[in-house]
């Protein structure tokens, strides 16, 4: 059998209502894609003829005329077999090249456009007379795919009229405050005179220049202003040859959560893509929101979004570059409004130092951390203290942060990009070290009681763990500042799991209870192997408060146990610590016998350590 090739077939009603409803996200764009073909026909005219500039676009909105809306331009005009080719032929276009490529001067290149008059209307008629001769035609295409063209005998300008008369549905789209918003909206920066007709007479012209493109410096930050909704902290010029691009980045005068991609208004031979494009800026940028126009960015056949070629990711990183510059020259010629600048930026700057050495070495120094010594810039951090401690976690910095000594304070790095900006300082500031430091090994390297002391200390600890059994706390006995604080709750991140995997365990049981204790099992083994102490927490009592000292002096068990349940608790507490379910079994039993002791009731209730359960 020969085999012969065929050409697809195609049912056209299928294909104008697939890209007339479903490639665009709204019926709105149908104004765009009329304008975008209006000024494509202008420029046409302009390479034909040398141009005019009174030559535009004229609009007349459905209230406005005699009950069609009609859209009109003084463009290139179409002959009738360019109708039969042109329009009548999806996917057909004007606008490429010899490779068929598109042609930068040109807004479309998909021959597709023109569909989108189908969202709003079922019939769409135009009228046209080419500036290269020949007579007027008439084009009438239906949404069921057919079209018919002929001659007509009016003496038609040379340019084309698009009339639609709405679907039932879509004549909101086609009045008049519909028809200037939108096409403020899409094509108040285009580089032709639009006109808009108004009701009862009166035009209203809805294009200006773009202020974003070379305008006055007030200019240009009043449309900051505007799309920021707050004085910019400043307006950076973007200039990218390469693809065309060019318009204004403006700084945010607050910040944005940290982690938001600030979207950018784009803007494609001056028409509007997009409100909210997110691809056109470096992760990193969140400081600044941006407005572009370019003519060297391809747009997805929607119109909606950009594709990201080649040209995006070599203009994204122009833009990055302009932006690093702009921080650095702050920074030597304006540094009080670069610590401004930092201030409120802090987080987005300490993102941006991670990704871009050149900028670290200059701008770290500026931004600051928290540490146990209070809030300072590294810059303060690394003169006074090169040997720089971090805590990994806010947790652990809260709990190394109550009895770090303040020549040795801890830098908090469990807020967004802190511990990485400190293991960071080395490589940047010489002379300096970073290191981890957990809560267990401070705890070791803290003062033990004097020598003399030892034996009480020791007597102390033994008799307090025994007294902390039933909520599996083991007593340390330390010397620290400050002196007014007895007691202090410290366990690592992996006694926090194992508590809560305890709890879990209490709440379920069968096989979830036993995989929990295996869990527990292998923490515990693995901890064993690698010579690091069990996973307990600790009570670290304060040999340089008087309390804990007279603690140690005293004989009565049970008041001996109660004040030890009480300074657990009370550290409990003063560490943000939830209470467990024995936790407040300990408290209410030594609150308890406190006030009976306090009323004169000497005789205390009888302990409840041997029978409440763990
Ligand atoms: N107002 C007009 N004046 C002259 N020619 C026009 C006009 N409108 C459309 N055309 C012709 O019809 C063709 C198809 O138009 P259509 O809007 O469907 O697609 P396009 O503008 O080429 O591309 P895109 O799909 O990207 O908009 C155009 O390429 C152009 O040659």
């Amino acid at each position: 059998m020969s085999s012969e090739l065929l050409p697809f077939q195609v049912d056209l009603r299928g294909v104008v209502d697939l890209l007339s409803r479903h490639i665009y996200s709204s019926p709105r764009v149908f104004l765009r894609e009329l304008l975008q073909n209006g000024r494509d026909a202008l420029t046409a005219r302009a390479e034909f003829d040398g141009g005019d500039s009174a030559r535009g676009i004229r609009i007349t909105p459905l209230d406005a005329g005699d009950g069609e809306f009609v859209l009109r331009d003084d463009g290139i005009g179409l002959t009738a077999s360019e109708m039969t080719e042109l329009l009548s032929t999806v996917g057909r276009s004007s606008k490429r090249d010899i490779f068929d490529l598109p042609r930068s001067d040109y807004l479309g290149q998909f021959g597709i456009g023109l569909l989108s008059c189908f969202m709003v209307a079922d019939r769409i008629v135009i009228r046209s007379r080419s500036a290269r001769g020949g007579a007027a035609v008439e084009w009438v295409g239906l949404g069921d795919g057919t079209f018919s063209v002929r001659e007509v005998t009016d003496e038609l300008p040379i340019g084309t009229s698009v009339h639609l008369t709405p679907r039932f549905d879509q004549s909101d789209l086609l009045t008049t405050a519909s028809v200037l918003s939108l096409a403020t909206t899409f094509g108040e920066f285009l580089p032709v005179p639009v006109r808009v007709d108004l009701p009862g007479g009166g035009v209203e012209v809805i294009t200006r220049d773009a202020p974003f493109l070379g305008g006055s410096p007030d200019d240009t930050l009043a449309y900051g202003r505007d799309l920021l909704g707050a004085e910019p902290f400043d307006a950076i010029e973007i200039d990218v040859p390469a693809t065309g691009t060019r318009g204004y980045a403006y700084v945010l005068p607050f910040s944005p959560p940290p982690g938001a991609r600030q979207a950018s208004r784009v803007y494609l031979g001056r028409m509007l893509l997009g409100e909210r494009i997110d691809d056109v800026l470096p992760e990193w940028a969140f400081f600044v929101r941006t407005v572009i126009d370019s003519t060297g960015l391809s747009p997805t056949a929607s119109r909606e979004s950009l594709v990201d070629d080649e040209s995006l990711e070599y203009t994204r990183a122009e833009i990055g570059a302009t932006l690093r510059r702009w921080v650095m020259e702050l920074g030597l010629q304006a540094p009080h409004l670069l610590s401004q600048f930092v201030a409120t930026h802090d987080i987005a700057l300490k993102a941006l130092v991670l990704h871009d050495d050149e900028l670290a070495r200059f701008i770290t120094k500026w931004l600051s951390v928290e540490t146990s010594a209070g809030r300072m810039t590294i810059d303060t951090l690394v003169r006074r203290f090169p040997e720089v401690r971090y805590a990994e976690t806010v947790d652990e910095f809260r709990q190394l942060a109550s009895f770090a000594r303040s020549d040795r304070p801890i830098v908090n790095g469990g807020y967004v990009y802190d511990s990485e900006i400190a293991r960071l300082l080395p490589t940047l500031f010489e002379g300096v070290t970073a290191q981890r430091v957990d809560v267990a090994d401070e705890l070791d390297r803290l003062a033990e009681p004097p020598l003399a002391e030892r034996d009480a200390a020791v007597r102390l600890e033994d008799r307090a763990t025994l007294a902390l059994a039933s909520v599996e706390c083991r007593a340390v006995v330390r010397g620290y500042e400050p002196h007014d604080l007895p007691a202090l709750y410290v366990a690592d991140d992996a006694v926090f799991r194992r508590i809560d995997r305890s709890r879990a365990r209490g709440a379920s049981s069968g096989l979830w209870g036993g995989v929990l204790s295996q869990v527990d099992d292998f923490v515990n083994a693995s901890r064993a192997a690698e010579n690091r102490p069990d996973a307990v927490a600790r009570l670290c009592l304060n040999w340089n408060t008087p309390v804990v000292r007279q603690l140690a002096a005293v004989d009565d068990d049970a008041v001996f146990a109660r004040s030890v349940h009480l300074l657990y608790v009370q550290a409990l507490l003063a560490g943000h610590r939830p209470l467990a379910v024995a936790d407040r079994a300990l408290m209410t039993t030594a609150l308890g016998d406190l006030i009976q002791l306090s009323v004169g009731l000497t005789e205390p209730a009888p302990s409840p350590d041997t029978d409440r359960p763990a």
